[in-house]
């Protein structure tokens, strides 16, 4: 077609480009519009799609090439609820590095040092990945949610004191009156299911709004066939909420959210109700301040000063432009809520429910440990320490649990590092990160998740099996022991660790131990492997959203 109108000889190039352009435009019918505006979009993702399989920085990264080619594999087990499975899957199916996105990268480290797990979550301090900005608490920042290491660092300084194990140990007696107060719900009970699920949420409500504020909110108090605590549903409602927020885009969900229907409006505004709520107790205790109703305790080493007093004191130490605003001190308190209701009440249950399915001797070696710990029955005569150090079989038990029921045992998600994020003498440098033999450009989402390190054969042999023993083999040598502690990780790694991780150990111990001392405990009918099957929303939650189990006082 060119060939009529072009002679190389005698025309410019110009001349001959305008020619062309025109004869294409008198040549171009509906239909070849029609079409080429189909197909330009379509050679323009299938191109996309070739780039990202076979020239991209991380094609030689092995997994499912539809993964390479977009994000939707991932967000279709997201949305399924089964993330951390699928990515478990690639694990064995493609070996220890996987590429799950087309710019996503999952490791799990076949070293029994985890040194390369060590080195992205310690010591490169390394910036979250992009999924946390679904966390926000309406709109404001939280310690959770920060992704930049260095602002989270600053930030994290301000209170990171109020969850040391000393501080915490402050609260054992409000944990010992919970447990016991949970106890005497039970007996209540008389012999009808307990849904400890629930009950967990409760006493981790009281607990959290007590350290956090100094308030009593008596929500296990009030706790009945009837009763509604709005803390309670809104946490509840929310888990599922941060899980479609995260997937559905903004406009769509500002949409949807509109629906007229009251069950519908109540879910959607739960982060509204908690935030309000929360706000509330930030606002009294101000009020209170401002009226000279509370004089620091801060360095006060019997008196046990609570969160938002560290926050406001603060603000009095600092300048102005790094003092928290109340809508932050406000979003930090909701966070800490919201990470440590759920994730304690879901470890719980699980530890109860495998309790109630050992066999006879295991439930009994327990127990026994805990008959001779507390020699009267009914009360908690248990301290600190003894509760901490004392107990190896307890200690098992909650350690198995978080093994293969952890709340939070999902893909955690960093940035790889730019060049002036790699120090020295580590494995990143100026143009990426080395991963086990894999060279990661910088910006790419890299990970890994304790559900695939907890499951790993060659360390925690028969994985699917709840076994306590595997921790208390005293002839096993040192060796395995190290390499089960180092690949043990329910509460997260390095830098970003969980903060609330000595209050969330010493609340689950005060209530196992009295529990399990004061009851035998089975299934009730409805609790069963399928109820209890754990499903994936950011954290884990038992699919039934609940754990029921018959509660016998022991004779
Ligand atoms: C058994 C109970 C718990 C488990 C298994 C657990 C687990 C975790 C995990 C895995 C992380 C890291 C998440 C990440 O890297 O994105 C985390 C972070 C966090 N957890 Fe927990 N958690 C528990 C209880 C608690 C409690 C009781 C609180 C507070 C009262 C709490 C507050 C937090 C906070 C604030 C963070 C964010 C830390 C940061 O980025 O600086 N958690 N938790």
């Amino acid at each position: 077609m060119f060939s009529d109108h072009f002679n190389w000889s005698s025309t410019s190039p110009l001349t001959a480009s305008v020619i062309a352009v025109q004869d294409m435009m008198t040549s171009l019918t509906p239909r070849t519009i029609l079409l080429s505006i189909l197909l330009l979009p379509l050679t323009f993702l299938i191109s996309k799609a070739l780039h990202r399989l076979y020239f991209s920085p991380l094609s030689s990264i092995p997994g499912p090439w539809y993964a390479a080619v977009s994000d939707l594999w991932i967000l279709l087990h997201t949305l399924r609820c089964r993330k951390v499975r699928a990515i478990d899957d690639c694990f064995k199916t493609y070996g220890p590095v996987v590429r799950i996105g087309p710019n996503t990268v999952a490791f799990l480290d076949p070293d029994r040092g985890q040194q390369t797990t060590r080195m992205v979550y310690s010591a490169l301090k390394l910036d979250k990945g992009p999924i946390y900005n679904a966390v926000h608490m309406n709109g404001q920042l939280h310690s959770v949610a920060i992704i930049e290491h260095n602002v989270h660092a600053k930030y994290k300084r301000i209170f990171s004191s109020h969850y040391s194990p000393s501080n915490i140990a402050l609260l054992h007696p409000d944990m010992k009156s919970s447990a016991e107060l949970l106890v005497q719900k039970i007996l209540e009970s008389k012999d009808q299911p307990v849904d400890i699920f629930h009950g967990m949420h409760l006493v981790m409500i009281d607990l959290i709004l007590k350290s956090t504020f100094g308030h009593d909110q008596g929500a296990l108090k009030a706790w009945s066939k009837d009763s509604h605590d709005i803390i309670m549903s809104s946490i509840e409602d929310f888990a599922l909420l941060i899980l479609i927020q995260g997937i559905v885009p903004n406009w769509l969900f500002t949409l949807v959210r509109r629906f007229p229907n009251k069950r519908w409006q109540t879910f959607c505004s739960s982060g509204d109700t908690l935030f309000n709520t929360i706000a509330h107790f930030v606002h009294e205790y101000k009020k209170e301040r401002d009226a000279g109703l509370h004089t620091s305790s801060i360095n006060s080493e019997q008196e046990r000063p609570t969160f938002i007093e560290r926050l406001f004191a603060h603000n009095d130490s600092c300048t102005p432009e790094d003092q928290l605003s109340l809508e932050e001190m406000t979003s930090e308190s909701m966070s800490h809520m919201l990470a440590g209701v759920d994730a304690t009440s879901v470890a719980v249950s699980y530890i109860l429910y495998q309790f109630a399915i050992q066999p006879h001797h295991v439930q009994h070696q327990i127990q026994a440990e805990l008959d001779h710990a507390m020699p009267d029955a009914g009360s908690m005569g248990l301290d600190w320490k003894t509760l901490h150090n004392n107990l190896p079989v307890l200690d098992a038990l909650c350690k198995e649990g978080l093994r293969l029921h952890g709340p939070i045992p999902t893909f955690l998600e960093r940035l790889a590092p730019g060049p002036q994020q790699a120090p020295s003498g580590s494995r990143g440098h100026s143009t990426g990160l080395d991963i086990l033999g894999y060279r990661i450009p910088p910006g790419t989402v890299i990970g890994t998740q304790s559900w695939s390190m907890h499951r790993r054969e060659d360390v925690f042999g028969n994985p699917e099996e709840f076994d306590i023993s595997r921790w208390l083999e005293q002839d096993s040598n040192q060796d395995s022991q190290d390499a089960m502690t180092q690949a043990w990780a329910p509460y997260g790694l390095g830098t970003r660790m969980c903060i609330g991780q000595h209050l969330a150990r010493g609340a689950m111990r005060t209530v196992l131990a009295l529990v399990l001392r004061t009851f035998d405990v089975e299934c009730s009918p409805e609790t069963n492997e399928k109820t209890m099957e754990m499903i994936e929303l950011f954290g884990m939650f038992p699919v039934g959203l609940s754990c029921k189990l018959k509660f016998r006082p022991r004779g």
